[in-house]
C-alpha cells in the first residue's frame, strides 16, 4: 500500500500536468481577449473569450478539489471548471456534471457505485493533504474536510462550498427549474450558499435556454449583496444580476424613516389598487369644445370627439405612457381631418391639450404629488382605506422633487408606478429571492413581475422574520409571487455556521421568538463558550470596544451587532480608541471590525460577534426576540454579550438603560416610543434642513390623540 506522502506526490503530479494545460489555455484565451479588444468589430468575440477565460478559472486556483473512484475502476477529478488536455481529453470534470453527482450524493447506505471519495486540501495548486471516504468501510467517518472548512476564518466575502456540498444541499441545488422552490432552514444551514450554487447548476444544465444574464438574485440590503457578490463569478457565472430589494425601483434618494404603521399600510397589496386608480385618475375630461390654434388659425374640436379618443386610448392594453401616445396620435388625426392638412407635428397647442388631459408622468413625480394631496389620495382610495389610513399615507412634499427623500416602503410603490406608467421592464428566466420572509406584498410584487416564467428559488427562515411584515408561514409570502408551477417548501436541517455553545444560547429564544419552528441540528463544537459581560451604563461602550479589539488582535473577523439606541455611544468609543472600523449601514464590510444593526446583520457571518444590549434589540422590533436570535446566530466561533440589562430577555421588551421612561400624561408609553423612534430615525437619516418643517408636521400629526 502507498504511504500517504507517496499518494500525495502522485496526486500532485496529476495536478501539475493539469495545471500546465489549464495555464496554456488561459494564456491563449488572454491573447484572444487582447486581440479582440483591439479590433473594433470584435466586441462579441471579446465577450466570448472573456467568458471562456472565466470558465476555466485562474492560475492561482487548485485545478481540482475532489476525486471519485467508481467501482468500475474509473477515476474522475472534479473542479470548479472543466479542464481538457491538447487532445480534448477531460482531465478535470466541472462540479455540475452528472458524472460526478455521486461525489455529493453518495453515502454509506447508498454508495451509488462509488468506491472512494477524496477531497483535497490545497494552497493554490499545491496539495497539502486530503481526506477520503471509502464507502465499503462499515463505520461512517465524520467529514473531516467539511469540519476543517467550517473552522476557517471568515472575511467580508462569502466563499463557494463546491468541495463540501452535502447530499441534502445537493438535492436542492439540482432540483428541477420549473417550480417555486422554497429553501427554508435555521441560521447557517447553507440556504444562501445552496441558492447560489443552484443558480450555477441551472446555468450549466439549461445552458441552451438560460444564460447568466437571465438570472436575477434579490437580497435584503446592499451589504448582503456585497457579501455574496463574488461567489458566482468564482464559479464562472459573472453576468448574473444581483440587486438589493430597494434597487428594483427607479433611482431616487433613499433613507426616509417613517413610523411602522405607515410602512405597514404602504406594503399592503391594496396599495396596488390605489396606485392604479390614481394613475387612471390623472386622465382628464375635455371641455364641451376644445379650441386649438393650429398654423395661425383656430380649430374647434367637439369635446365628444376628444372624449371618444380618450376612451379609445384608455381601453388599450398598454401602460399609461403607451396609451398617452395613442391618444396623442388620434387627436392629431382629428385635428388634421379638420384642417385638411397632415397631422400637426408637435404643434404646441396640441401638445398642451394632450398634456392637460393626459399628463406626462414619472413614478417619483407622480408619487410625490399623490402622497402630498389628501384629495387625490381620497379619490384613489375608494372604499379600500379608512380615513385614518389615508392620514397616515399623507405627507407634505418637499419643495422640489430632487429634495424628496424616500422610505424603503416607498421604493416598492415607485416600482409599481414605474410599471404602470412605463410598462414591463426586464424579465428573467430564473429569480432567486433571499431573506424573503421579511418582504411586504408590494415588495414581493416587484420581485414577481421580474419573472418571465414563474421559476423561482425563495430563501428564508420564518424564525428570523422581523419588521412590519414578520411572517409565520411561507404561504403568506409565496401567494404574492405568481407562478404556474408547483410550490415546494424544503428544509435544510443541519446548522453549519454556528457552533454548539452559541447556538444553544440562541435556541433558548426560539419558544418565544418562533414557537413551532424546529431548531437545526448543529454539526460542530465551538472554540469557546459564549461570554456575558454585565457592566454599568457608562462602561458599556468601552467594554464593547475592548472585547472587539481582543478578537481583532487574535486575527478574527469581528461583527459588533448593535441596536440603534446604543449606536452613537459605540461609534464614539470606537473613535476615542482610534479603532478603524467598517459600517454595514454604509454598505461596507471588511477589514477586521464591523458595526452592524441587527436588521442588517441578517445573512452575514463573522468569526466573533459582540452583541450589544440584548434587551434593546428585543425592544427595537415587534418581533424583537427574532432579531436577537439573528444577532446571536451570526458567529462561526466566538460570541460575547455586553449588557447593562438582561443578557437573555425572554419576556416583554424591557428598557433597562433609562430610568426616565415614564410617559408624559396623555400619551401611552407605546406612543412616546413611536414618536421618539420617528424623530431619532429622521435625525439619523440626517434630514436636511428643507425637510425640517415636514418632520415637524409629521411629529405633530403623531402627537395628536388618536
Ligand atoms: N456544505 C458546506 N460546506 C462548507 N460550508 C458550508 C456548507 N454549507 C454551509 N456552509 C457554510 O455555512 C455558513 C452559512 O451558510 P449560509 O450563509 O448559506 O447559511 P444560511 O442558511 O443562508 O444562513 P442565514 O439564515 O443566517 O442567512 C457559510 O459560511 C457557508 O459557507
Amino acid at each position: 500500500m502507498h504511504s500517504r506522502s507517496t499518494e500525495i506526490a502522485t496526486e500532485q503530479a496529476y495536478f501539475d500536468t493539469t495545471a500546465k494545460h489549464r495555464d496554456r489555455k488561459i494564456s491563449e484565451l488572454g491573447g484572444l481577449v487582447r486581440a479582440a479588444a483591439n479590433s473594433g468589430a470584435a466586441a462579441h468575440l471579446h465577450r466570448h473569450a472573456e467568458a471562456a477565460r472565466r470558465a476555466i478559472g485562474t492560475a492561482d486556483d487548485a485545478v481540482a478539489f475532489g476525486r471519485v473512484d467508481h467501482e468500475t475502476g474509473e477515476t474522475l477529478y472534479l473542479g470548479r471548471h472543466l479542464i481538457r488536455d491538447d487532445n480534448a481529453e477531460v482531465l478535470v470534470v466541472n462540479w455540475q456534471a452528472p458524472a460526478v453527482a455521486g461525489y455529493f450524493e453518495a453515502s454509506h447506505q447508498e454508495p451509488q457505485g462509488l468506491r472512494r471519495r477524496r477531497t483535497f486540501d490545497c494552497t493554490g495548486n499545491t496539495i497539502r493533504d486530503f481526506t477520503e471516504v471509502i464507502f465499503a468501510e462499515i463505520a461512517e467517518t465524520v467529514d473531516r474536510h467539511l469540519l476543517a472548512d467550517l473552522e476557517r476564518g471568515r472575511t467580508g466575502e462569502m466563499r463557494d462550498i463546491v468541495a463540501t456540498i452535502q447530499a441534502a444541499q445537493f438535492a436542492l441545488i439540482r432540483a428541477p427549474r420549473d417550480q417555486m422552490l422554497v429553501i427554508e432552514g435555521g441560521p447557517g444551514t447553507g440556504k444562501t450558499a445552496v441558492a447560489l450554487h443552484r443558480v450555477s447548476w441551472l446555468l450549466f444544465t439549461h445552458a441552451e435556454m438560460l444564460n447568466a444574464a437571465d438570472v436575477l438574485i434579490v437580497g435584503p440590503h446592499p451589504t448582503f449583496m456585497r457579501y455574496i457578490r463574488t461567489v458566482l463569478p468564482g464559479l464562472g457565472d459573472a453576468e448574473v444580476e444581483l440587486r438589493d430589494i430597494g434597487r428594483l425601483a427607479p433611482t431616487v434618494a433613499r433613507g426616509r424613516v417613517e413610523p411602522a404603521e405607515v410602512s405597514r399600510i404602504k406594503g399592503e397589496v391594496r396599495m396596488a389598487g390605489l396606485l392604479s386608480r390614481a394613475v387612471e385618475g390623472r386622465i382628464g375630461v375635455p371641455e364641451p369644445a376644445e379650441r386649438l390654434l393650429v398654423d395661425g388659425r383656430f380649430v374647434t374640436v367637439p369635446g365628444a370627439e376628444v372624449a371618444e379618443a380618450l376612451d379609445h386610448a384608455r381601453a388599450a392594453e398598454l401602460p399609461y405612457l403607451g396609451r398617452r401616445q395613442l391618444f396623442r396620435d388620434r387627436l392629431g388625426q382629428i385635428v388634421a381631418d379638420r384642417t385638411g392638412g397632415a397631422a400637426p407635428a408637435g404643434g404646441s397647442a396640441l401638445a398642451n391639450l394632450v398634456e392637460r388631459l393626459w399628463p406626462q408622468q414619472t413614478a417619483p413625480a407622480f408619487l410625490r404629488d399623490l402622497l402630498g394631496s389628501r384629495s387625490r389620495l381620497r379619490a384613489a382610495a375608494g372604499t379600500d382605506f379608512t380615513a385614518e389610513e389615508l392620514t397616515h399615507l399623507h405627507r407634505r412634499s418637499a419643495d422640489r422633487l430632487s429634495q424628496e427623500l424616500w422610505s424603503a416602503a416607498d421604493l416598492a410603490l415607485l416600482d409599481e408606478l414605474d410599471h404602470l406608467v412605463n410598462g414591463a421592464g426586464r424579465r428573467y428566466g430564473h429569480v432567486v429571492v433571499d431573506e424573503a420572509q421579511d418582504l411586504s406584498p408590494m415588495q414581493l410584487r416587484a420581485v414577481g413581475r421580474r419573472s418571465a416564467n414563474g421559476s423561482f428559488t425563495v430563501v428564508g427562515d420564518i424564525a428570523q422574520s422581523t419588521g412590519a411584515w414578520a411572517r409565520d408561514s411561507w404561504d403568506e409570502v409565496t401567494r404574492h409571487l405568481p407562478t404556474p408551477h408547483p410550490v415546494t417548501v424544503t428544509a435544510l436541517r443541519y446548522g453549519y455556521r454556528v457552533p454548539r455553545p452559541a447556538y444553544e444560547l440562541a435556541a433558548r429564544l426560539l419558544p418565544v421568538a418562533a414557537p413551532g419552528v424546529t431548531a437545526p441540528e448543529v454539526v460542530r463544537d465551538g472554540p469557546a463558550e459564549p461570554r456575558t459581560h454585565r457592566v454599568g451604563l457608562t462602561e458599556r461602550p468601552g467594554r464593547v470596544v475592548a472585547v472587539a479589539l481582543e478578537h481583532a488582535a487574535a486575527g478574527r473577523f469581528v461583527g459588533i451587532v448593535c441596536p440603534p439606541r446604543c449606536r452613537r455611544e459605540v461609534e464614539a468609543a470606537l473613535a476615542e480608541n482610534g479603532v478603524e472600523w467598517h459600517s454595514a449601514d454604509r454598505g461596507e464590510l471588511g477589514g477586521s471590525i464591523n458595526l452592524v444593526s441587527p436588521q442588517e446583520a441578517k445573512g452575514l457571518e463573522f468569526d466573533a460577534v459582540v452583541v450589544v444590549e440584548p434587551a434593546e434589540i428585543v425592544a427595537s422590533d415587534e418581533r424583537g426576540h427574532r432579531l436577537l436570535y439573528v444577532a446571536f446566530t451570526r458567529t462561526t466561533g466566538h460570541l460575547d454579550v455586553v449588557c447593562v440589562g438582561d443578557p437573555l430577555p425572554l419576556t416583554a421588551p424591557a428598557r433597562p438603560t433609562r430610568g426616565d421612561d415614564d410617559p408624559p400624561r396623555g400619551l401611552t408609553a407605546r406612543e412616546v416610543r413611536r414618536i421618539a423612534e420617528h424623530i431619532a430615525g429622521q435625525i439619523r437619516g440626517a434630514a436636511p434642513e428643507p425637510h425640517w418643517d415636514e418632520l415637524l408636521a409629521e411629529v405633530t400629526q403623531l402627537l395628536r390623540p388618536e
